[in-house]
């Protein structure tokens, strides 16, 4: 691989505004990548994949290079130089890669790889807290399918086609798949593409949604004509699965704090064709209280910390605090004793998160059984859905009957 000026400058800028600036590095390399309109598909996947890269092992990198934030120009291209030093990619001779000690940093990283938190690039207290959550030999393994670049992983929206004919008209776009056993909706992609640019995409035939992801869905148990509430629906991926579920039959309402999220699963399920769907924007706790005892099915999908999905979010181990960790368990369960009230006599709960943390969990869980509002459930059944087993997101799922 050779590397290309405009390329590499684009990435060191994109590094600097993720690192020094605090900006998402989702958004950011979405912005990036409309900078220059005669980037192909090679151009623009080695700019989202090196940034992502170079975000991911950001701790390693930095030590290797021996630089520290705020990170400068040239400290930027030092760590740059390490990625190319440790995927074999030839330095070039720009003056900003001058006097590259390449056996220096291959010692180093060999030195630096006996300690887990350097060679799964990792702050101290999240590494701490990983261990003494899980156990060091579960942490070790989970963090290492965490640091591993995520699979796309696509659902076929039944309301419209189905995975076989879907997997064929994406192969007839140029898109190969493969279909995922034990995944009924699900298709992975062979090859990363801009799948968004499809015919089958605008058409509605799919959403982009990690193979554990589809787990939550399923795991509700709804049936066609239920009143379903989707209390943390956000821009609507569980929400789109569940009417595909329902094939469009029954009621689901859909509620978040922002409503902007909300304006986007609008459109979203407009483009899936479900119509079984209302937003209501929690403005007050009014909204809530208005829908007490009245749903079959609620979903709560809660905030968390998203350490099950570092693999495609790894700016989220640099941009996590402790603190925020404390604020997010007290709302989870805040959000179990208000939102649980929701459910009918007889009706199901189902309570989920994208963290693979017990305390953010089954705790979270078991803690919800013991206060007031808790005592009318009964745990039915709980998933741990770890990365290092199943090779997709690390999500938790728990579902409660009320009696
Ligand atoms: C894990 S995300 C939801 C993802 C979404 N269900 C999906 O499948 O795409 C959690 C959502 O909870 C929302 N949220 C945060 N605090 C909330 C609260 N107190 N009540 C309701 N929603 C809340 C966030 O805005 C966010 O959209």
């Amino acid at each position: 691989m050779r590397l290309h000026r405009n390329l590499v400058f684009a990435t060191i800028d994109a590094l600097a505004e993720i690192f020094n600036e605090g900006s998402y590095a989702d958004k950011v390399i979405e912005k990036t990548l409309k900078r220059d309109k005669r980037w192909g598909s090679r151009d623009r996947s080695f700019i989202a994949e090196t940034t992502y890269d170079i975000v991911r092992w950001k701790r390693l990198y930095a030590e290797i290079a021996e630089v520290k934030e705020p990170f400068k120009r040239e400290d930027l291209f030092r760590m740059l130089a390490v990625w190319c030093v440790l995927r074999g990619v030839q330095i070039p001779d720009w003056p900003q890669f001058e006097k590259t000690p390449e056996r220096r940093i291959k010692g180093k990283f060999d030195e630096l790889s006996r300690i887990r938190k350097f060679r799964e690039s990792i702050p101290d207290w999240m590494d701490k807290l990983g261990e003494e959550e899980l156990g060091d030999k579960i942490w070790t393994k989970e963090l290492s399918a965490l640091n591993s670049q995520a699979p796309v992983v696509i659902r076929a929206n039944k309301l419209k086609t189905t995975p076989k004919e879907l997997a064929v008209k994406l192969s007839e776009e140029g898109i190969e798949t493969t279909d995922l056993r034990n995944y009924p909706e699900a298709l992975e992609l062979k090859q990363r593409a801009n799948i968004f640019r499809t015919n089958t995409f605008k058409d509605g035939l799919f959403e982009v949604q990690d193979a554990s992801s589809q787990r939550v869905a399923e795991f509700m148990d709804v049936q066609p004509g239920m009143r379903v509430v989707d209390t943390c629906a956000g821009a609507g991926g569980k929400t789109l699965h569940l009417a595909a579920l329902m094939e469009n039959k029954g009621q689901i309402i859909a509620l978040d704090i922002y409503g902007n999220k909300l304006k986007e699963l609008k459109r979203r399920a407009k483009r899936a064709g479900a119509h079984n769907v209302e937003t209501r924007s929690i403005d007050s706790t009014k909204v809530i209280k208005k829908l007490y005892n009245s749903a079959d099915r609620v979903l709560i999908d809660a905030p968390c910390s998203g350490l099950g999905v570092l693999s495609r979010n790894p700016d989220a181990k640099w941009k996590l605090q402790p603190d925020f960790l404390d604020k997010i368990r007290n709302t989870q369960l805040e959000i179990l004793e208000q939102y649980s009230k929701i459910v009918k006599k007889g009706g199901k709960l189902v309570y989920a998160t994208c963290s693979v943390l017990p305390s953010e969990n089954q705790k979270q869980v078991q803690k919800f059984l013991k206060t007031e509002a808790g005592k009318d459930f009964k745990l039915l059944r709980e998933k741990s859905i770890l990365s290092s087993e199943s090779g997709y997101d690390g999500f938790y799922m728990a579902a409660l009957e009320k009696s």
